[in-house]
């Protein structure tokens, strides 16, 4: 089998788990540990004592970083072959998965986004996964000498709402309830999957200008201080980075090839009451749940391999549909803290995790383009923009109240709905209707052969009839 005929099989989303060091406050209280990592083997032990008998619970994973591991160990072991996969045309998303405080945003950004590349253009030794990859991409791309394009987005979804973390300074600058009405639209894109319309898509051309980026992007994150870290994050974050690569065929022509990379900081995972949020921030907490419980609940279906999958129930859901069960390739780090302090916590982000292993997604390789068919693609969206800014401009464009057409929206939505209910239960009811066929079917065939047993039993009982009659007769 040919190694592209290999990549395009069902691969499991790949785990990992990272333990990070005591903070300074759990030992100053001299917090005892509770979680000990055994990297080599890949598992994780959680020590429990109930009703003073000590029980242990084992977990494996794919990959385990103990709290030793430094951010260049989890990156070359886990990430470059990841990175790899992009650059040769695959889709793969890396999301972090944890409580508050556990270190999902040093995981993923660490501590390089101030200092930028250090001397000879390396990197810190805090620099987390997003600079490494960003890196990474960069290093490879011009080494391989060939005209390339990158670009990136960098959005947050925050109760339910997506904000775009690379919009310009006026439109960020604004209060928050005016940020609000700024949310932008997730969408369906017609070919199975969805667009945040209005996202700004930034082109970069070295790695410094990505640092700024995600420097300006980090900033505007909203945070929200808990009891259990000041500085918590209450939203997640989406930062993608699209590559473009020009290959020339053997005849001459030009083709492009595509990878994508999306990086996920989820907000905290853990208990709202626990993390101290309260009522003001009831729906902010309600609303990260919804997001993270529908994740759950998409996790669960996949795994148990229900009909319905509730993509839809939330954006985050929506926006990774891809990435779950889907044709990306996915890997989730899930982060826990080694201390009691948090042990509900903690084992509750292993029984997720663990569960997440077990689902497969099938990664395709996207096709190459054409040169020329890209541009034509371009040149109509370039057409497409024209006329909407005309529109906008001149204001000969469909204008409908903003209440009418939230209510078309709702009503748009609550159809394709009832399109995906009315979906399952006609494939429920086909299951039922072929079952029944196959029952008549087979009982047609039984009485088809009550009927030949019964016709062969007459004709021997009339024989017989006859014979005794004869018998008679002749006595
Ligand atoms: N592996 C690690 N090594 C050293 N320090 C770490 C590690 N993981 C986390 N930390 C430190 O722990 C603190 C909390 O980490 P971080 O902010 O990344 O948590 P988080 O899970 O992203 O929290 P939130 O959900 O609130 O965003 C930070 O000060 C970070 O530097």
């Amino acid at each position: 089998m040919s190694s592209r005929a290999d990549k395009e099989k069902a691969v499991n989303v790949q785990v990992l788990l990272r333990c990070r060091p005591f903070s300074d406050e759990e030992l100053r209280s001299n917090a005892p540990q509770v979680v000990t990592c055994n990297d080599y083997q890949r598992e994780v032990a959680v020590t429990q004592t109930i009703a003073a008998k000590q029980i242990d619970r084992v977990f494996t994973f794919d990959k385990v970083f103990g709290p030793t591991a430094r951010q260049r160990d989890l990156y070359d072991q886990a990430i470059i072959p990841i990175v790899n996969e992009v650059l040769e045309g695959f889709n793969c998303t890396i999301f972090a998965y944890g409580q508050t405080g556990t270190g999902k945003t040093y995981t993923m950004e660490g501590e390089c986004r101030r200092a930028k590349s250090g001397p000879d253009g390396q990197l810190p030794s805090d620099a987390g996964v997003i600079p490494r990859a960003v890196k990474q991409i960069f290093d490879t791309l011009e080494r391989q000498n060939t005209e390339y394009s990158v670009k990136v987005t960098f959005l947050e979804l925050y109760n339910e709402e997506i904000t775009d973390l690379l919009a310009p300074e006026e439109i960020s600058k604004v209060a928050l309830e005016e940020r609000q009405k700024k949310a932008l639209p997730l969408m369906e894109d017609g070919k199975g999957g969805v667009l945040v319309r209005g996202l700004e898509e930034e082109i970069v051309t070295n790695c410094n200008e990505i640092f700024s980026l995600l420097e300006r992007g980090s900033a505007k994150r909203r945070t929200a201080e808990t009891l259990l870290n000041k500085q918590s994050s209450r939203s997640h974050s989406l930062f993608s980075i699209t590559i473009h690569i020009k290959e020339a065929t053997p005849e001459g022509e030009e083709l492009i090839k595509c990878g994508k990379l999306n990086l996920v900081d989820l907000a905290g995972s853990e208990n709202i009451s626990r993390s101290g949020a309260r009522e003001g921030r009831a729906r902010e907490a309600g609303e990260i749940n919804k997001s993270l419980l529908t994740l759950g609940r998409v996790i669960t279906a996949l795994v148990e391999h229900l009909g319905h999958v509730p993509y839809r129930d939330s954006k985050l859901t929506r926006l990774l549909r891809d990435s779950l069960g889907g044709r990306t390739k996915t890997c989730i780090i899930a982060t826990v803290s080694p201390s009691v302090h948090c042990l509900e916590e903690t084992l509750s982000t292993l029984d997720y995790a663990h569960r997440a292993k077990s689902i497969k997604n099938r990664p395709e390789v996207n096709q190459k383009m054409m040169k020329s068919t890209l541009i034509k693609d371009l040149y109509g969206e370039i057409d497409r923009l024209k006329a909407e800014v005309y529109a906008a401009r001149e204001k000969v464009g469909v204008y409908i109240p903003k209440d009418r057409y939230q209510a078309e929206e709702n009503e748009r939505k609550g159809m394709a709905d009832q399109i995906e209910q009315m979906t399952v239960s006609l494939e429920t009811n086909q299951k039922q209707i072929s079952d029944l066929q196959e029952k008549y079917d087979s009982e047609l065939q039984h009485s088809a052969e009550l009927r030949k047993k019964l016709e062969a039993t007459e004709v021997n009982n009339i024989f017989l009839i006859s014979y005794d009659h004869f018998m008679f007769f002749m006595l």
